[in-house]
This record gives structure tokens, C-alpha cells and sequence, in this order.
């Protein structure tokens, strides 16, 4: 672990996002191309826990840019919460003789890294960390974007596109849970794209009777019979919502939890270019001696950014989505 950096490691941790074969891919290469011997760390943190690794050449990330999933795997790793986890961890980095690692994940996953690069510190070495974001949730607080998030939201709009047409014919309430933890961009992008009669989202206290309520009613004056209601997991469970809509409004919702269907798929042009910007720019970092550090996208730009201060950082939700929602759906249909 020293100063030059001979050899990185690359990993895939927490919940797969689109695009991160991307990253993956566009590491291993800049790597290679710049003298860098790169080892895969399969299953997130885990992999360094476990000794599971794999060395990795140009040729090994081909044919991959277009798959969603990780071909590293990934996981959420209880042991790595812990300090003996974290010393396996460090011994498999002294074993494998790696400078540096590039962890493609999201908050959790930088966290580890920051936790893991704090640890060896305190033993008087150093081993430079650089995270990638890459989270269907775009919960990163220091990114604008974070890879997969485009993919996720194109595929939960074309489910929602199908769920509306039998909707309309049967002139019905949906409501639909999308993912995002405890963030409500996925849920709020969806309802704009889709024009969602009421959309919930974790960054705004919800009103049932001014959010839900009014919005049906709204919308059923204006002529329509069909409704859409988008809830983000973090703002409660599509299920209870709509018991509470048949409740107040008399209606009798269907309900379509979207899951993990939201994690799959081939990414978007956009997931893929922003994979291998990102992927470049954390082996240019880790190369330029910059460790400790997440690669960030700031007003379109891609940067990178000291990892303690990014992680410190929080994202402002931008309320004027919620405005223009409210602008093109209120009292009208889809
Ligand atoms: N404070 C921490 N200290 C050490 N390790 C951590 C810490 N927080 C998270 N991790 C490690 O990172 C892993 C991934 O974190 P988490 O499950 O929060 O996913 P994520 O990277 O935020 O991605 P996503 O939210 O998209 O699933 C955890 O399972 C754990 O191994
Ligand atoms: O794959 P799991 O462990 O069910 O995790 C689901 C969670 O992971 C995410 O898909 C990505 O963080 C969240 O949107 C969701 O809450
Ligand atoms: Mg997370």
C-alpha cells in the first residue's frame, strides 16, 4: 500500500443499478491503459472479507456495456459494518498488494470505503479510496446523478404506460409504489413523465385529503374516469393508500408494487456515458494521486470530490419538479 499506485482493485456493492457493468468496464480499461493491474472484488465488501477476487484484463469487460446487473456481483455485507470485518478486509489488501480501491455503489458503499481508508490510516499505511455512484435511488448527496437512475425511471414509465391503458378501460384508480428508499426522485421523475394524478414523495409531509383526496376529485370533475397515484416506498406503502382511498372516495384502487423490476435492464445511453465518464475519472484520480475522493456529477460536469466533505453533503430536492407536477396534472387527466 504505498505511494505509487501499481495495482487498484474495482467492487460492486449494495444494490445493483444499470449501468454499473459500465463503470466496471470503463475502470479496468483506463486502468489497463495506463500501466494499472486491476483485480475484480466480487460481492461488494464481502469479497475482500473473503479473499473472493478475480484479476481482470482489457478483454475480461468486453461485451458488457449493454447488461444491467453487476458482473462482479454485489451484496450488503454485515461484517464490513464491523472492525474485525474490516481488518480481514484490510489483510486481504496487503495479500493482494492493491493501492488503491474503486468501489461503484451508493452512500452505504462510500461510508465502508471511508471507514475501511480510516482504519488502515490508523495503522500507519495508506490505501486510497475512490467511490462511484451508482444507485437507482440518485440519493448521493453530492452527485446530481447517480448511475442507473435514467434506466430505472425509463423502466418503471413504461410499466406505468401499460398499467394506464387498462386503467383507462376499465376507468380505474392505480396506485403504484416505485423504489427509492428513503428518497422520493424516482417517484417524482416517474409521475411527471407519466402525469400521474397524485404523486407522494418522503421530501413533502404528506396531506391525504389535499394530495390524494382532492387530486381524484379534481381530476374526476374534469371530465377523467381513469387515475394514477405514484407513491415512493419512503412515503408509505401503496397498499395502506390505496385502503384509503376506497375509504374516503369509495373507489376500489388496484395495486401494483413495481419492486425489483426497477433494478434490471439494459442501461440508457445516458447510465452508459455517465458509467464511463465516472469510471474514468476515478482511475485518473486514483492514478494523479488523488485518493479518498467520490466522483461526482456538479452542473453537468464530472468531478471529483474529498470523500469525508461529499459524504457530509446533502442534496437540495429540487420542489420545482413538485410545482411543475402540480402545473400540468391538477384537475385534468394524464
Ligand atoms: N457506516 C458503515 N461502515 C462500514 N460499512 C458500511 C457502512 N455503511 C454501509 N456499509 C457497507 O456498505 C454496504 C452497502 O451499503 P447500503 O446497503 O447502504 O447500500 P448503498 O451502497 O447505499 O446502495 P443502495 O442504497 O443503492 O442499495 C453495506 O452492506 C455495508 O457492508
Ligand atoms: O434489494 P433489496 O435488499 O431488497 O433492497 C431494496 C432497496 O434497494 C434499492 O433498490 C436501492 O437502494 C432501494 O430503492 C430499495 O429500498
Ligand atoms: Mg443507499
Amino acid at each position: 500500500m504505498g505511494n505509487q499506485v501499481k495495482r487498484i482493485g474495482v467492487l460492486t456493492s449494495g444494490g445493483d443499478a444499470p449501468g454499473m457493468n459500465a463503470a466496471v468496464r470503463a475502470v479496468v480499461r483506463t486502468a489497463v491503459n495506463r500501466g494499472i493491474e486491476c483485480i475484480g472484488i466480487r460481492r461488494g465488501w464481502n469479497g475482500l472479507i473473503n479473499h473472493d477476487f478475480v484479476p481482470m484484463d482489457s478483454n475480461s469487460v468486453s461485451h458488457i456495456i449493454d447488461k444491467g446487473g453487476t458482473m462482479l456481483y454485489t451484496a450488503r455485507s454485515e461484517a464490513f459494518m464491523t472492525p474485525e470485518g474490516r481488518e480481514k478486509a484490510i489483510a486481504t489488501c496487503k495479500l493482494l498488494g492493491l493501492d488503491g480501491i474503486v468501489a461503484i455503489g451508493g452512500d452505504g458503499t462510500f461510508r465502508g470505503a471511508l471507514a475501511l481508508s480510516r482504519q488502515v490510516a490508523q495503522q500507519g499505511e495508506t490505501l486510497q479510496m475512490v467511490g462511484v455512484p451508482a444507485t437507482i435511488d440518485n440519493d448521493v448527496g453530492c452527485s446530481n446523478y447517480t448511475i442507473g437512475f435514467d434506466t430505472a425511471c425509463n423502466t418503471a414509465i413504461e410499466c406505468v404506460d401499460k398499467l394506464r391503458d387498462t386503467m383507462q378501460s376499465h376507468e380505474r384508480c392505480s396506485v403504484v409504489e416505485v423504489m427509492g428508499r428513503r428518497a422520493g426522485y424516482l417517484a417524482l421523475y416517474v409521475g411527471i413523465s407519466v402525469g400521474a394524478t397524485a404523486v407522494l414523495i418522503p421530501e413533502r409531509p404528506v396531506d391525504f385529503d389535499r394530495d390524494v383526496v382532492e387530486k381524484i376529485r379534481q381530476a374526476r370533475l374534469s371530465g377523467t374516469t381513469h387515475y394514477m397515484v405514484v407513491v415512493a416506498e419512503g412515503a408509505g406503502s401503496a397498499v395502506d393508500i390505496g385502503k384509503r382511498i376506497h375509504e374516503e372516495l369509495g373507489i376500489d384502487p388496484r395495486v401494483t408494487v413495481l419492486g425489483h423490476i426497477q433494478r434490471g435492464g439494459s442501461p440508457s445511453a445516458r447510465d452508459r456515458e455517465t458509467a464511463s465518464r465516472m469510471g474514468y475519472e476515478a482511475v485518473q484520480s486514483l492514478a494523479e494521486g488523488r485518493g479518498n475522493r467520490i466522483i461526482c456529477t456538479q452542473d453537468g460536469k464530472v468531478v471529483d470530490l474529498d470523500m469525508e466533505e461529499a459524504l457530509a453533503m446533502t442534496k437540495v430536492f429540487d420542489m420545482e419538479r413538485y410545482r411543475v407536477l402540480e402545473a400540468t396534472t391538477t384537475g385534468a387527466g394524464d
